[in-house]
């Protein structure tokens, strides 16, 4: 499988190992980044501004891309503009991750090392479920979420688009994040939390508006 990873920061590096050590056969054919100014054949791979997706798409018919891009405004800005059909992405699961046979993972989703994703837990497109987070049972995880390393979702909870989880944050059973709502670090989320805002600490509470 050919693919194309769009960034080339810290989480862009780990998603590189991901596929590097994955028993799925998979070839970094081109990385894109706007710090490169042109599409240019290095070694063996095209190095290019993200710009340059739609040419390499055409050039490489097989080739899928991913977003590897921690900031979940970022990945949504780019999908955007890019407009690549959902079929253009691919879906990542490290080799070590657990995944539920009835889960649901979308398109161009990056599922790490270590991870629990549990029984009818569906995860939309674009969303990140870092290093040894776990999603439990019946959870929603909307498109351009990001779980961070350790974190916990209970069952059915529910992570409406954008939401930003927290290193090691917990959510209890049955609470809801609205969009690109923020837990911070260590949090222990006893409540819903509204679309936008920000809330921290064990109970974790809300602190100022997110942007
Ligand atoms: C591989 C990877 O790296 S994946 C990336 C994973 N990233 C994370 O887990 C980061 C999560 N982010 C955080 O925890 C951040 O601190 C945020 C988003 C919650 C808040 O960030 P900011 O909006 O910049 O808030 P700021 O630092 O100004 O703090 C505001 C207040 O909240 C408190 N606060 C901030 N974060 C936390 C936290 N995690 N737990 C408890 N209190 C916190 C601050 O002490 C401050 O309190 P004060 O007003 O009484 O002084």
């Amino acid at each position: 499988m050919d693919l194309a990873l769009i960034g080339e920061g810290g989480h862009s590096k780990v998603i590189k190992d991901l596929i590097i050590g994955s028993k799925q056969g998979y070839k970094i054919r081109a990385i894109l980044d706007d710090k490169y100014e042109q599409l240019q054949f290095v070694g063996d791979v095209y190095r290019g501004p993200i710009s340059s997706a739609h040419d390499l798409a055409e050039q490489i018919s097989s080739l899928k891309f991913v977003i590897g891009i921690g900031s979940n405004r970022i990945r949504k800005t780019i999908a955007d503009q890019l407009g690549l059909t959902s079929e253009s992405y691919m879906t990542l699961i490290h080799d070590s991750a657990i995944v539920s046979p009835s889960a649901l993972i979308g398109a161009g989703s990056v599922i790490m090392a270590y991870t629990i994703v549990n029984a009818d837990v569906v995860i939309g497109d674009h969303a990140i479920i870092n290093s040894g987070a776990i999603v439990e049972h019946d959870s929603y995880v909307g498109d351009y979420v990001h779980i961070a390393p350790k974190a916990l979702l209970t069952g059915a909870v529910v992570a409406h688009e954008g939401a930003m989880i927290g290193a090691g944050a917990t959510i209890i059973p049955g609470k809801r994040m609205g969009e690109w709502a923020t837990v911070g670090a260590g949090a222990t989320v006893i409540h819903d939390i509204p679309a936008y805002r920000t809330a921290v600490g064990t109970p974790a509470r809300m602190i100022a508006k997110s942007s």
